[in-house]
């Protein structure tokens, strides 16, 4: 149950059209988003839409589209768009920074205006329409301004819960009007525990980084949510999954919340870097880190740069080091209080404190203006999890580039995934790096050539190699910071 000593209450939000719409622009890589091939499998699959125009949606959608700057969908979107308007469930995979915010937001507010979908106030329980969950509170707090943004001047009406804010501020939201909840697992039951949700009305469910939704940490409040009184069955909602990386048993146990005849959209290679990042990887031994990441520091400048390490303890501790070298830093992790963490985050977009330490609490989704530079000072010991971290850099067609500190002695296991990524990705492969990967063991199907573009979608029975052990790496890497995830 919420935490009921929690009294935050975050600053309201500004109701400036140029706060709402505020954006930056996509880089000079946006238009090569159209050479990623897309797969899409699965029976018949409707025709993608090559603009926006094509999806016929109401006019304040595109006004509010023009006023996010957006010209031309992109490839996720493209597809995306009319397989969820079609009504079909969907289990996407894109990569990082390729707007699939806004594939699954557009269709469902359209269907939602089509059918005069309208916010009421005077009910003691609230039924959504549409519920979206995401694994960490800046994530889901973002993903609902994306919604808030895309809504504005509807009588469609976006609420976010997450914890570590006061839960009676979160009901008397809620209470308020809610068509589109936005919510973090462990508020989202306590809400719905407490009687102020029913789901009767429920016909969108959405997963956001749905492989992560779906691992061990949260498949059990996933399994509670949809077998919560009042949920419809899959055959009578829409199931929406969106990730930039799919292990392969993830998606096995994913068809469990879709529908049989679900379509699966690949745009380019499941679980493949964003080759927008320019990825180079340093090798290090535990005791000469600090020192060169002081010396990455020097050549990023003021530039924005988040820092990721292994462990909470870690993030305060070089975050400290930073700070007495001068360096304006932040950090977020899941032991900081929540307005900590808002402020952090807030300090960093807005360039105050330029470098961000972070644990895997920031790996995903996050969407910050001008972030040129990650380093993973310690690497995670689940290659997705690396996709998501260097992913938080060359968003929307912009240029980004992420330094990897590889200590043999610690990171050997992840060697031969790490070549497999940087070849994926046309990234140069060091020889020591390609040598250790060679010598790792444990690990199967070490072919940084083979990572083919078919057989994504696990019902083709595909010859896509992930490490045997992914998921339970996931698993046990998660649990260093498993607090991380509400
Ligand atoms: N068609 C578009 N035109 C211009 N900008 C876009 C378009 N679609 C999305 N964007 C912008 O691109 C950025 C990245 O989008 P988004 O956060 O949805 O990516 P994502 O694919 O969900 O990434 P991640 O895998 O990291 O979660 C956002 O700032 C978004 O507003």
């Amino acid at each position: 149950m919420g935490n009921p000593d929690v009294t935050y209450v975050p600053e309201a939000l500004c109701e400036k059209e140029s706060s709402i719409f505020a954006h930056y622009e996509s880089g000079i890589n946006f238009d090569k988003y159209d050479d990623i091939l897309v797969d899409v499998s699965g029976s018949n699959p409707p025709k993608a839409i090559m603009g926006f125009e094509e999806a016929a949606l109401c006019e304040s959608l595109n006004r509010n589209i023009s006023k996010s700057g957006y010209k031309k969908p992109t490839p996720v979107q493209k597809h995306g768009i009319p397989i969820i308007a079609a009504g079909r469930d969907l289990m996407a995979c894109a990569q990082t920074g390729s707007g699939k915010t806004a594939a699954f937001l557009l269709p469902i507010l359209q269907q939602l205006m089509v059918d005069g979908v309208a916010a009421s106030q005077f009910s003691e329980i609230q039924e959504p329409e549409v519920i979206i969950v995401a694994p960490t509170r800046e994530l889901i707090n973002q993903i609902y301004m994306e919604a808030r943004k895309f809504a504005h001047g509807t009588c469609v009406r976006p609420v976010v819960v997450y914890g570590g804010i006061s839960t009676g501020h979160t009901i008397r939201e809620i209470l308020k009007g809610c068509n589109v909840l936005c919510a973090t697992p462990g508020r989202l039951m306590d809400i719905i525990g407490r009687g102020k949700i029913g789901l009767s009305k429920l016909r969108y469910l959405v997963l956001d980084e749905a492989d992560r939704m779906l691992d061990m940490g949260f498949e059990p409040a996933m399994r509670k949510l949809v077998g919560s009184p009042g949920m419809p069955a899959k055959e009578d909602r829409q199931t929406l999954m969106f990730s930039a990386t799919y292990p392969e048993d993830i998606q096995k146990l994913a068809a469990d919340f879709l529908k049989k005849d679900y379509l699966f959209l690949a745009v380019g290679v499941v679980g493949g870097a964003c080759s927008d990042v320019e990825q180079v990887v340093v090798q290090v031994t535990k005791f000469s880190k600090r020192d060169q990441l002081l010396e990455v520091l020097k050549t990023t400048g003021s530039e924005r740069t988040m820092v990721f390490v292994e462990t909470k303890r870690q993030a305060d501790f070089i975050a400290t080091f930073l700070c007495q070298e001068k360096v304006n830093t932040t950090s977020i992790h899941g032991d900081r209080e929540q307005r900590e963490r808002e402020q952090a985050l807030g300090d960093f977009r807005s360039g105050r404190c330029p470098v961000l330490v972070a644990t895997s609490v920031a790996a995903r989704g996050l969407d910050i203006k001008d972030v040129q530079h990650i380093v993973n000072f310690d690497l995670p010991n689940n290659i997705d999890e690396y996709v998501h971290r260097i992913g938080r850099t060359g968003r929307c067609g912009n240029t980004g580039r992420a330094v990897c500190f590889f200590d043999p002695e610690a990171d050997g296991n992840l060697a031969r995934s790490l070549v497999k990524v940087l070849s994926g990705a046309q990234q140069e492969v060091p020889k020591w790096l390609e040598e250790a990967a060679f010598s790792a063991h444990g690990t199967t199907g070490f072919n940084p050539g083979g990572r083919t573009f078919a057989s994504t979608d696990s019902r083709k029975g595909g010859s896509f190699q992930r490490d045997g052990a992914s998921h339970l790496a996931a698993a046990l890497s998660s649990g260093a910071d498993d607090d991380e995830w509400e």
